[in-house]
């Protein structure tokens, strides 16, 4: 087993089962001649049959963590779960919800233990995992409460899509929109900004990172007339940021600032609420945008697209947001 951080593996989660994750994992691997290495908690029977499904002629090697490493000169290495995972493409079943937990609980751990250097995650369906009793929202919330488990670490976890094309950064990550003006506060937008200015230097070397902060209302509040929140909420924070040392202008009305010559001005956009981050981040980067957590005391990416059930055992998923995932795991974590 190598011993230097950046000849480990690194350790994939199964995702939803019936979603596309295990195609994207079983196509990842068939290309793995260019990848770092790589294995999976997941089911090995499932994997083996999706592969098949898409025309993949994939060798599936059951293993454990010590020996994942060397597993990956013959195929996919698959650390098997305890729980049993339904295969069945396109037909999400609450019955898999417990091995989908598992493959997320077991990777981060890998990493705790140091058997891998990062954790990669094809998409969950929230609601399965909620109608089983999930009690967090998502990957970066769960993430978050096992980062306080293992690491004893009580950081906020903060949800980046990142890509070449455009940055950003919903500041209230899975929650009602109507919620969202009550969840927001001067203290969040501030720690969101300090997290995310950290990380940019410390893990993707951007020295001296410029927030770009949306404002939650049309055109900003215009001035107090459209919304308070602007003026009295996000313009403080923004001031605390500045005064923090750190490049942050705002608040920005959202509409006009993702247009190309905007988009020069900024390395990441600070968002108030989910869609104003990510439906510009998908709209101009669906096929390689990467959902990075930030604010974890290790690397986790994911695939900036949910579950495509519509495309599950099929072979059409387009893998490259996957693979960005992974090779961006691979370059965080060297
Ligand atoms: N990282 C994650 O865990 C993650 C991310 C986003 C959504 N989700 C979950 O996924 C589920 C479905 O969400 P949704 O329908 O809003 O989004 P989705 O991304 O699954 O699908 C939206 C559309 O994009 C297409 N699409 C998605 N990925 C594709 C790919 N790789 N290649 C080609 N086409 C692709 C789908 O076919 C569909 O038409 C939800 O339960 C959501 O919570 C999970
Ligand atoms: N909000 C993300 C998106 O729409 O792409 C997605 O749900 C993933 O979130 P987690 O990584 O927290 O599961």
């Amino acid at each position: 087993m190598p011993t230097e951080q950046s000849s480990l593996p690194i350790a994939l989660t199964m995702g939803e089962p019936a979603g596309i994750g295990p195609e994207l994992i079983v196509t990842a691997a068939s290309a793995r001649r260019e990848a770092a290495p790589f294995f999976v908690y997941g089911d090995p029977g499932l994997l083996s049959d999706r592969a098949r499904r898409i025309g993949l002629d994939l060798t599936i090697v059951e293993t454990d963590e010590a020996g994942a490493f060397a597993a990956f000169a013959r195929g996919l290495p698959v650390v098997p779960l305890a729980n049993p995972a339904p295969d069945q493409p396109g037909r999400p079943d609450v019955a898999g919800a417990a091995a989908v937990i598992e493959s997320i609980e077991r990777a981060v751990l890998s990493v705790r233990r140091g058997q891998a250097r990062a954790v990669v995650t094809p998409p969950i369906m929230k609601e399965v995992l909620y109608r089983a009793g999930f009690s967090h929202p998502g990957h970066t919330e769960f993430l978050g409460e096992l980062a306080h488990r293992h690491w004893g670490h009580d950081g906020k976890p903060v949800m980046m899509i990142w890509s070449e094309t455009v940055a950003v950064v919903p500041v209230t990550i899975h929650i009602p929109l109507a919620e969202v003006p009550a969840a927001l506060s001067e203290e969040l937008i501030f720690e969101t900004g300090l997290i995310v200015a950290q990380d940019l230097k410390a893990r993707f070397a951007i020295m001296a990172p410029r927030l770009a902060v949306a404002g939650l209302n049309p055109h900003a509040g215009e001035n107090g007339t459209l919304g308070r929140e602007d003026n009295a909420v996000v313009a403080p924070a923004i001031a605390r940021l500045r005064a923090a040392g750190i490049d942050a202008r705002g608040p920005l009305p959202a509409d006009t600032m993702f247009h190309a010559r905007a988009r020069q001005g900024f390395d990441v956009a600070l968002c108030m609420y989910h869609d104003q981050a990510l439906a510009p981040a998908k709209a101009l980067a669906f096929d390689e945008a990467v959902n990075v957590t930030l604010g974890l005391p290790f690397i986790r990416t994911s695939p900036d697209h949910g579950t495509a059930f519509d495309l599950a055992g099929t072979g059409e998923a387009n893998p490259s947001s996957f693979l960005a995932s992974l090779a961006l795991a691979d370059r965080m974590s060297r």
